[in-house]
């Protein structure tokens, strides 16, 4: 299968210094899988993902991303001025207008129909993410990059966050690229995940790199619940579709 994305031996240096943010990073992506970038604070995942969308300079190596690739994305941070007036809609028009049944459409899909008026700066945590993502998929991506996109959100909107990029897989066929902090959740939703710290610690299925020795020794304690967390959906997952994980507290 031909890759979308695909990065060799990529490494990064901080700005005007030969000191690697990344270095020698293998990456690839293909149609229709779910990647999910972890790692801790200042490990890189920021710069993986800029350097993938070539909004970064590469210090070595190389990406190769499929001609004509269609890429929604959905940045870490999104400054908005609180000082000045915008609406959903027009936000949605940024940077290339849509038209308003389209616009319709897509708030409805992910989930905050009618919100066109409302001002952005007006919009809870919540909506403000649904919007963005509406936002990256309105030109049908062939792959959406999100960057941390539950930040700010409470464990039911991050559960429900996380079903909502399934589905939208699912409807669109498109792959997904995600970092997140959210390990407990993110792990159910990916077919790969890799373990970022200035280099890949490892990767491969959820199953897979939450027992590594090197995802544990990055992440302590947290790894064995995220383990556990996610044999329980996963049994259960296949039986029958049920609430989220604090509805369940199986130790
Ligand atoms: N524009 C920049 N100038 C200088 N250093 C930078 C710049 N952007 C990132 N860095 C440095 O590169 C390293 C990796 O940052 P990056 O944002 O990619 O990490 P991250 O894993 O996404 O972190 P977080 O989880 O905190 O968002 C950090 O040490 C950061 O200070």
């Amino acid at each position: 299968m031909t890759a979308l994305l695909q990065a060799e031996k990529l490494t990064i240096h901080r700005p005007g210094t030969a000191d690697p943010v990344l270095h020698d990073v293998d990456f690839r992506i293909d149609p229709g899988e779910i990647v999910t970038v972890v790692g801790p604070n200042g490990s890189g995942k920021s710069s993986l993902v800029r350097a993938l969308l070539g909004h970064m300079p590469l210090a070595s190596g190389s990406v190769r991303r499929q001609p004509g690739l269609r890429i929604g994305y959905v940045p870490q941070r999104v400054h908005i001025d609180s000082a000045m007036p915008m609406t959903v809609r027009r936000f949605l028009s940024l940077p290339r207008k849509v038209s308003d049944a389209k616009a319709a459409d897509m708030l409805r899909e992910v989930g905050v129909e009618g919100v066109e008026r409302r001002q952005i700066t007006q919009l809870s945590g919540g909506q403000f993410q649904r919007v963005l993502l509406a936002r990256a998929l309105l030109h049908d991506p062939e792959l959406l990059v999100l960057d941390e996109p539950t930040q700010g959100l409470d464990q039911p909107g991050i559960v429900g966050f996380y079903k909502l990029i399934e589905q939208i897989r699912r409807q669109t066929g498109a792959a997904i690229l995600l970092v997140s902090h959210d390990l407990l959740v993110v792990m159910r939703a990916s077919d790969r995940v890799l373990c970022l710290n200035g280099h890949i610690c490892c990767e491969g299925t959820p199953e897979h790199v939450s027992v590594a020795p090197e995802y544990r020794a990055l992440f302590g304690a947290d790894a064995e619940g995220t383990l556990a967390l996610y044999r329980h959906h996963h049994d259960h997952d296949h039986d029958h579709d049920h609430g989220p994980a604090q509805d369940h507290h199986h130790a």
